[in-house]
Formats: C-alpha cells, structure tokens, sequence
C-alpha cells in the first residue's frame, strides 16, 4: 500500500459582504466581496505515485471523474511543471455542493498547495494562484488561505484582518445556479465601491439575497428561520445563508433547534486558513 499524507483541509468560505459594482462588456459582473474561512470543510489524503496517473476517491455524485476540480487542478499542475509524478486522492466531502461555501474551489486549491509540496516543485504562492485562477474565481483566495477583500471579478485580493465570530450555517438542501442569479433583471448590480469596505460593518450585505429568496423559496425559509437566533445573511449566490454568534454555545443552541429538512454545522471565522497551518506540518 502507498503511504499517504493524510488530512489536508479544504476549508469553506463565507463571503461575509458581497456588492456588485456593474458588469462588465464580456457580461462578468464587478464585485467587491469580503472572504472569511471557517474551521470546517473537506480533507483530502494524497499517495504519490511515479507513474504519472491521476485517481480520485470516492467519486463526487454528479461530477465526471475527470471534471472534478482536484482532478483538474492535479492535471494542470503536472502540465506546467512536467513533472511525472502521479497521485491517488481519497476525498473525505463534508461540504455541500452548489452552496455558495466554495467547496470545489477549496478542494482545487488544497490540490494545488498539496502536490506542489509532496512532487516538491517549490513553486511559488503567486504561481499557484495564477494557476487556481483558471479553474475558477475563487480558487486563488483559498490557495493564498487569507481573509481577504475581493476586487474585479475576485482576482484582485487584499488581505484583512476581521472578527473571528461563531457561525451556525445552514443548507437548505438545493442548489443556487450563479449564472442565473448573475443573470438576473432584478440582481442589484449598482453597490458604490467603497475604498475600505471592511471597516463599514453596518453596510455588509449580499447583493444578491433579493434576486435568490424570489427565485427559491427554501432559502428564504431558511433565512427567515436563522434570523430569529443572530444576525443572518447569506453566502455567495447561496444556497447557504450563515448566523453570526458571539459565543460557539448559543449557536449549538440554534443548531439543535435546526428543522429536519435542512443540514447545518457550527464553525468559527478564521482569517488564516486551515491549509495554511497544515502547509507547515510534516
Ligand atoms: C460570486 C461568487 C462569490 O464567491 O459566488 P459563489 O460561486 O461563491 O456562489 C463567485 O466569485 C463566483 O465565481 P465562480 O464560482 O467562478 O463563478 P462561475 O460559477 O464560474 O460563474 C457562472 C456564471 O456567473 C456569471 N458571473 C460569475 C462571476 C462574476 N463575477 N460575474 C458573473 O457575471 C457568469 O455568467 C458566469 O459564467
Ligand atoms: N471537488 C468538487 N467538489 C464540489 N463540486 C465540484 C467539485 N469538482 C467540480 N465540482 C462542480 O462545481 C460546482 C460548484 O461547487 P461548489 O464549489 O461546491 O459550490 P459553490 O461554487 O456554489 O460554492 C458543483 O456543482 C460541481 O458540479
């Protein structure tokens, strides 16, 4: 049996604001989103092989093998180092999919900081990023694995240092299409950028719960529900929405009183990601 380097997190995220500044020509929006991690989300083990093949188990239900984002990300990686290494991946999957946490983009990104340590290819942060960024626009944050403020379409990234709270999340069970919420008539699409955002805690607000809770009625339940317990709102282009809790008791309290029909977990905000601690593990 090949020895495996086990339990490298892929954290969720919370998009704690989310404003959308205009869209552009090729029809992208602009947006300015602040990115917190929490201690919660995937693992992945990996073996290293020398016979250049990439495996991936269990397969994630509804995702072509070689459409996976670690697939992906772990192929990508060989292409531009020409390294012949290969990799079987065991993925543990806790994080919901199509929620607005990031989970495949969090799996991508753990690929990328994994491989590039153990096919010790010492390639640097920003490379690794440049490289997430072409399997989507939030790969480069995880990889990097600071709470950041987003610009542009996600790309542009400065590092903050926010509040750390308590978070009950909460999935309603359904997935949120982020085409069709960004091509929504009604989305908000005209927030004024602002130049420190992270300092105007009062104005955090999601641009897109609107267009969301009319089109998907459990996620309007859910927030209606969460916002009885905390000050609630809702993650990337949902599905997920997230309580904000000073103390980890009184969220486990709301937990406990979660209805049946949806799922949810407990987490604390980290403005340094989980990856990040494990990077400097053996
Ligand atoms: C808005 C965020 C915030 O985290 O939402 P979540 O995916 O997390 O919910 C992300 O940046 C999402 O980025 P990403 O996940 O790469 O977006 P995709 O699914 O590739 O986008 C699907 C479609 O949404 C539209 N889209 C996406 C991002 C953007 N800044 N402007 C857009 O107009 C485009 O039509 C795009 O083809
Ligand atoms: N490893 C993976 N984990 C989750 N989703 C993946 C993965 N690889 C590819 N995908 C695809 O990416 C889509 C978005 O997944 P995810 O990142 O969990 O949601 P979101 O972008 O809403 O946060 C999924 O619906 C799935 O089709």
């Amino acid at each position: 049996m090949p020895e495996f380097s086990r339990n490298w997190p892929a954290p969720a995220k919370l998009n704690l604001f989310l404003h959308i500044n205009g869209r552009r020509e090729d029809g992208f929006h602009e947006l300015q989103s602040l990115f917190q991690f929490v201690d919660h989300g995937d693992l992945l083990h990996f073996a290293i092989t020398d016979d250049g093949h990439i495996s991936l188990t269990p397969e994630v239900e509804g995702v072509n093998h070689d459409d996976n984002l670690i697939v992906r990300a772990a192929k990508l990686l060989q292409q531009h180092s020409g390294t012949h290494q290969g990799a079987l991946i065991e993925l543990k999957k806790q994080l919901p999919m199509g929620g607005g946490l990031g989970g495949g983009s969090s799996d991508a990104a753990t690929t990328l900081v994994a491989l590039n340590q153990l096919w010790q290819l010492n390639l640097s942060v920003d490379t690794l990023a440049e490289l997430g960024l072409s399997l989507g626009a939030d790969v480069p944050v995880f990889v990097r694995g600071l709470a950041s403020v987003a610009d542009g379409v996600g790309e542009k990234l400065r590092p903050v240092e926010v509040e750390e709270p308590w978070y009950l999340v909460v999935a309603p069970g359904i997935e949120v299409s982020t085409a069709e919420i960004f091509g929504a008539p009604d989305l908000i699409r005209d927030s004024a950028k602002l130049a420190q955002p992270e300092f105007h805690q009062t104005q955090w607000r999601n641009d897109c719960v609107g267009a969301v809770i009319k089109r998907y009625g459990q996620v309007a339940n859910a927030l209606a529900w969460l916002i009885e317990y905390a000050p609630s709102q809702m993650t990337g282009t949902g599905s997920c929405i997230f309580g904000t809790f000073t103390n980890q008791e009184d969220a486990q309290y709301a937990l406990a009183e979660l209805p049946s029909e949806w799922q949810g977990f407990v987490a604390r905000g980290r403005n340094r990601s989980p990856l990040l601690d494990r990077t400097l593990q053996p």
